[in-house]
């Protein structure tokens, strides 16, 4: 059975069609699309998954702070409504679903658009509110990214686009980073991540953690704690499986920066004349994301590998000593080195998003598992490179 919608979404259309009358129309049309949208705007940090205005469908971001997620086709989207229901029912009382709760972006139930009343959204916090300049990253966890209901074709599919995903347990699926020297955001979309092989994948999801000058060693170090207790989660629990799932790690780029502007990160507390530069682009990882010729000047050398020469993140020959990431998985490093204060806890989010492919399981998650041990292996990687 095909799980593709059948229908265009009229509010996707909304904005399609607002995005083709030219920018010189686009402040009337934003307002026009705005109140249609009763205030609600396409969220303007998302960096993956289907979007508004180029897919079917996509996320909104609603005027209180909160994001709408449309339910997707039956039974993608029945199923991660079905999730958050039960994980934040008043009457939830398993132990392991409330452990589950700080994981996951708060869910406030669902919401409907008084104009397509058939459109349902799942109503959740948004995990990048209180950041000034949030630098958000996707990982989509697991060896197998289609679930165990998938057509033959789906799962071809699904490999086809990163074979290393039943190997390596995880696929970076796009993030932005925030510079401060250059007030820029640093993007790269799905196709930078399919381009990490097992020797290139500390390289490349460090520069998630690199601000431009130097990387963030304080905030790997938070980064490793906080996915070690979604390790333990897993450990805990043997109930459910999650297939194509992410997880959403997200830090405040501005944090220790002076910023002259007041904090915000949306389009709702907009003050557009302060705002950094989202240089959103969709790039190959042949291409720095930032256009300007040097970008990658301040980063250490490990890290301009592969942008300066124009070549893919595909170094696999070049580390001739045999040792990968994949060879380390289990062993839990001593980062006596990498001290986190309980004070520091709150300055990242890791969180679990997007549940279409949940299923019920009496077996631990082994392949989710194995993504968050190899995933840790590269963080600490990272620290120590
Ligand atoms: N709760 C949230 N808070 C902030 N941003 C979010 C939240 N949920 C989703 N996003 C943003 O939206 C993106 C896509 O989310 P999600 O994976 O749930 O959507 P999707 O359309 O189901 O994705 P896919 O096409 O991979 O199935 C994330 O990468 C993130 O940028
Ligand atoms: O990353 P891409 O290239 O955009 O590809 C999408 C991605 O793999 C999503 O995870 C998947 O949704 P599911 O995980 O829910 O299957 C979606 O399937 P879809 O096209 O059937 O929506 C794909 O198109």
């Amino acid at each position: 059975m095909s799980e593709k919608p059948k229908e265009k979404n009229s509010l996707a259309l909304e904005i399609q069609k607002t995005a083709a009358q030219g920018s010189c129309q686009s402040q009337a049309q934003d307002g026009k699309s705005q109140s249609r949208l009763n205030g609600c705007v396409p969220l303007s940090h998302q960096v993956a998954g289907h979007k508004y205005g180029i897919d079917k469908m996509g996320i909104l971001q609603h005027p209180d702070g909160t994001v709408l997620k449309q339910l997707q086709p039956p039974p993608r989207g029945l199923r991660e409504l079905q999730f958050y229901t039960q994980v934040f029912g008043e009457d939830c009382s398993d132990p392991q679903l409330l452990a589950l709760r700080p994981h996951l972006p708060r869910f406030y139930g669902t919401w409907v658009s008084p104009d397509t009343p058939n459109d349902l959204y799942l109503k959740l916090e948004d995990i990048t509110r209180r950041f000034s300049r949030p630098c958000i990253m996707d990982i989509k966890v697991g060896r197998r990214s289609y679930d165990p209901l998938a057509s033959p074709s789906k799962r071809e599919q699904q490999i086809r686009k990163y074979p290393l995903m039943e190997e390596i347990g995880f696929l970076l699926l796009g993030m932005r980073v925030y510079h401060p020297s250059r007030d820029c955001y640093i993007c790269h979309d799905q196709f930078f991540g399919r381009s990490l092989v097992k020797d290139t994948l500390a390289r490349g999801l460090a520069r998630f953690f690199h601000d431009g000058e130097k990387l963030r060693k304080q905030t790997v170090c938070l980064c490793i704690r906080k996915v070690r207790n979604i390790l333990q989660w897993f450990e805990s629990q043997k109930q459910l499986h999650f297939y194509a799932s992410s997880l959403l790690f997200v830090y405040d780029g501005a944090s220790g920066v002076h910023m002259a502007t007041e904090h915000n990160n949306n389009n709702n507390k907009h003050h557009q004349h302060q705002q950094p530069q989202d240089l959103s682009r969709t790039d190959s990882p042949a291409k720095s994301s930032c256009d300007e010729e040097g970008w990658a000047e301040g980063l250490p050398e490990s890290l301009q590998n592969g942008v300066q020469t124009g070549s893919p993140l595909n170094l696999e020959q070049s580390n001739g000593n045999g040792e990968t990431v994949m060879e380390e998985e289990g062993k839990e490093r001593d980062l006596s080195e990498c001290f986190v204060d309980e004070g520091d806890e709150g300055d990242m989010e890791v969180r679990m998003i997007d549940f279409a492919h949940i299923f019920p399981s009496q077996t631990p998650d082994e392949g989710y598992m194995h993504g968050l041990r190899n995933l840790l292996s590269v963080l600490e990687k990272i620290l120590q490179d």
